[in-house]
């Protein structure tokens, strides 16, 4: 039997991005809610209990309220929220990033899907603490770009609306009390003493996201080059197909934020010299930070390959 697949908030960025991946499969069961009973608690309840898979796309308070709604024991849950990313009983949705974690989401309940900052960031220095060259304590700092879709609905009319603000019309740092809702995941799954200083970026164009930071290869363990810190990133994720990094020497000196607007997977590219390194990630934040990491979480919790219906430059 197909298995019954709902979006709670299938008319926002995320939910719309993540029934354009589904819509078309004949291995799932899609449930549609009525359009004028999306926000019915009655209505969603029904839906939530009556899948195997259900996909979150809500504000946080919406989508703790929408887990409190589930009784039925099989249905699992994919919460592309911020609420619980480091929650008890939660496995972190992002299958490449340590040991382990693919299976773990494979048989999960409950998995949160990571924040698309949080995913770019996390990309680098998880593997880094890994494998022993970035020391725990050193002081991170790290840049994010986004393009404005990664604000929702609500941005997107700000940008798109008429009456657009001037300063709409170039880059915006955000997040400038350095306490975005992203530090606790990004502090929890890289296994750092302390969270980065971070700098959040919102540009005037769609979506697709850089984030980088920068290292003293004297303060990394074994002072690695640059090129020491690419090969041993790409022997990390030599076995990932939505995962991969850039060929040392590829680069030309200027990285897009936007080279992977429209795909699923994510590459991170090293450049710098002996003295000093910058890793920058580069993905869509409603790919591999959003919807099509969801979609991955579920087909390998359904037991499928992970990369089906998503696509991979
Ligand atoms: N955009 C991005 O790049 C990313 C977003 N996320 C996270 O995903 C979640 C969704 O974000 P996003 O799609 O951007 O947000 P949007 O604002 O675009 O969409 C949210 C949707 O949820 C609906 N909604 C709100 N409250 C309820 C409710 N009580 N019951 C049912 N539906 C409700 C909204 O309805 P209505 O249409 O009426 O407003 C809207 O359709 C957020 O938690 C966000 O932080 C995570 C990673 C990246
Ligand atoms: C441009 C913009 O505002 N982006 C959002 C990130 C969107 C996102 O990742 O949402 P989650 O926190 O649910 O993961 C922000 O920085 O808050």
């Amino acid at each position: 039997m197909k298995p019954n697949v709902y979006i709670d908030g299938k008319e926002g960025t995320t939910g719309l991005q993540i029934y354009d991946r589904l819509s078309g499969r004949g291995d799932i069961n899609l449930l549609l809610i009525d359009d004028d009973k999306r926000k019915d608690l009655t209505e969603r309840k029904k839906y939530l209990n009556g899948a195997d898979i259900v996909f979150l796309c809500l504000p946080d308070a919406a989508a703790v309220e929408a887990v409190g709604l589930i009784d039925n024991p099989k249905t699992r849950v994919i919460d592309a929220s911020t609420a619980h990313r480091t929650a008890a009983g939660w496995v972190y949705g992002f299958p490449e990033l340590l040991a382990g974690q693919r299976q773990r989401i494979k048989y999960a309940k409950r998995v949160a899907n990571p924040g698309c900052h949080a995913t770019g960031f996390l990309s680098i220095a998880a593997p880094l603490v890994a494998m022993d060259i970035l020391p725990a304590d050193y002081p991170v700092t790290c840049f994010s770009l986004t393009g404005y879709s990664g604000g929702g609905k609500k941005m997107i009319a700000e940008y798109e609306g008429d009456n657009k603000a001037e300063e709409l019309y170039s880059p915006r740092i955000y997040g400038t009390n350095l306490n975005h809702k992203h530090l606790l995941e990004m502090q929890a799954l890289s296994g750092l003493k302390y969270p980065p200083v971070f700098s959040p970026i919102v540009d005037d164009y769609y979506k697709g996201m850089a984030t980088g930071i920068q290292l003293h290869n004297a303060l990394l363990k074994g002072k690695p080059t640059a090129q020491d810190i690419c090969e041993l990133l790409a022997r990390y994720y030599e076995d990932q197909t939505m995962v991969r990094v850039a060929p040392w020497g590829s680069e030309t000196g200027m990285l897009a934020a936007n080279t992977f607007s429209g795909y699923d997977n994510l590459e991170i590219s090293v450049t710098g010299n002996g003295d000093q390194t910058l890793i920058v990630s580069r993905f869509d934040n409603l790919g591999k930070g959003a919807s099509g990491a969801a979609v991955q979480n579920m087909n390998l919790m359904l037991g499928l390959d992970e990369t089906t219906g998503l696509a991979v430059k």
